[in-house]
């Protein structure tokens, strides 16, 4: 086992998500990308992180970052599995091995698990919740199912009325599918009505082999697209739906992320999502075992970095692949997003959705024209909150010109 202390020589900080659970998981969403990752580790049948792999990874990770700030993601699988002991643990060696550093946790779940005893861990130590949820019921249910194919939904309702009862903070994460996007209002006011101030969209677009039966890498040209993948033209409706109404009520008091990296691309400062900056591959995935993979879309074996009992995760994140991997998205750009007009703003988004192939050989967006439909849509007032934020006054005045502009 390698030990060695490495810092990080770098300025910027490094993300893991620690999948200390692997896939396990106690819902069966259809779409879900996970799920099928047991083959990577057929003989660890727990899956479970061990403890010594836990601590290895805590003392690693927080000699990795650059500065004072520390932020650990918790995801999975369904990390609430792992059972509140775990996190307990986790919280300790944070102690022990963060030295005064300000260290943070977010954990992803589905919410489904979430009792009293968890929200009071949660609001005791701080922790900020992800939580999925794709919509109002009709919605949610369609693929968000039990393993017993029982819709999730009122469990995931009962975990949220848990976080607010003791006030744990919580963000949502809604997937875009092909049955949600018909409902893009619906679903926008739903996520008002429940609360939320910060919203994610991260759209399904993924592939089968139908020999395998398992999600194809995203630089495989075999597979066939899911049926409840996300339509393209659809995809850039829905959030053009969205913002309309955003737009017209709600900037400066709801975050929609798409929104908020979209403008950034604007104002010419980094977005705070991967998918619309110019380089990725800050953001690694831990399996439980110690396996480190480029990205969470990637965890394929030849995106494989290594495994933190053999090397730092310093060492894995700094190394030539890993770059590779990150510069990857701006050197392999297809032709057609070379000469995009929203290139600044959308940078070829995410390299797992690159599954089109022009005539010239490069891999292009499968999402593309749907992302012109939006960035087309959003173009007059993302200049104007550009204009607003350059003249240091507040975006949210975009709301009066947009109502002017409708009158
Ligand atoms: C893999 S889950 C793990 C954490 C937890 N079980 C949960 O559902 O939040 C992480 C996030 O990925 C989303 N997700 C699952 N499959 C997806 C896919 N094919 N495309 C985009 N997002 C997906 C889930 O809805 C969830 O918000
Ligand atoms: S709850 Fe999360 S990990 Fe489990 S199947 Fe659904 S998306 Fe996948
Ligand atoms: S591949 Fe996509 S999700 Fe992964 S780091 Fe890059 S932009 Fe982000
Ligand atoms: S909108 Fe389409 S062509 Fe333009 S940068 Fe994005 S993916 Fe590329």
């Amino acid at each position: 086992m390698n030990k060695t202390i490495q810092f990080n020589p770098l300025k910027y900080p490094v993300y893991v998500m620690a999948k200390a659970i692997g896939p396990a998981c106690n819902l069966r969403c259809s779409y879900c990308y996970y799920l099928d990752k047991k083959s990577l580790s057929p003989n660890n049948s727990s899956n479970r992180m061990s403890e010594e792999t836990l601590e290895l990874f805590i003392e690693q990770y927080i000699n990795a970052q650059p500065g004072e700030e520390v932020l650990f993601t918790w995801h999975g699988g369904e990390p609430l599995l792992m059972g509140i002991e775990y996190y307990q643990r986790a919280i300790r060696l944070q102690k022990v091995y963060g030295r005064n550093r300000r260290i943070e946790n977010v954990l992803q779940t589905n919410g489904t698990l979430l009792t009293e005893e968890w929200c009071k861990f949660f609001k005791e130590n701080n922790f900020l919740i992800g939580l999925s949820i794709d919509g109002p019921e009709h919605c949610h249910n369609r693929y968000r199912r039990t393993i017993g194919n029982d819709g999730s939904f009122q469990k995931a309702m009962n975990g949220i009325k848990l976080l607010q009862k003791h006030q744990v903070e919580f963000n949502v994460l809604s997937v875009v599918n092909d049955y949600n996007a018909q409902y893009p209002l619906e679903v926008y006011r739903f996520f008002k009505l429940i609360g939320a101030k910060y919203i994610q969209f991260s759209p399904v677009v993924e592939r089968l082999n139908a020999e395998s039966g398992l999600l194809t890498a995203p630089d495989n040209t075999e597979g066939k697209l899911t049926s409840w993948s996300v339509g393209a033209l659809e995809y850039g409706q829905f959030l053009s739906a969205i913002f309309d109404e955003w737009v017209r009520n709600d900037v400066g008091q709801i975050y929609v992320t798409t929104f908020d990296a979209t403008l950034a691309g604007y104002v010419g400062v980094a977005p705070c999502t991967c998918i619309f900056s110019e380089t990725c591959g800050h953001a690694s995935a831990l399996e439980a075992n110690g396996d480190l993979y480029s990205c969470d879309h990637f965890v394929f074996p030849e995106f494989k970095q290594g495994n933190i009992h053999q090397k730092t995760i310093t060492e894995m994140m700094l190394s030539p692949a890993q770059f590779k991997f990150g510069n990857d998205k701006r050197d392999k750009l297809s032709s057609a997003c070379k000469q995009c007009q929203f290139l600044k703003a959308c940078h070829g988004e995410c390299p797992k959705n690159r599954i089109l192939k022009l005539s010239d050989g490069s891999a292009h967006n499968y999402l593309c024209s749907g992302l012109k439909h939006y960035f087309n849509h959003v173009h007059p007032y993302m200049q104007f909150m550009a204009n607003e934020l350059k003249h240091k006054r507040p975006p949210a005045n975009v709301i009066h010109w947009a109502r002017a502009k409708d009158i």
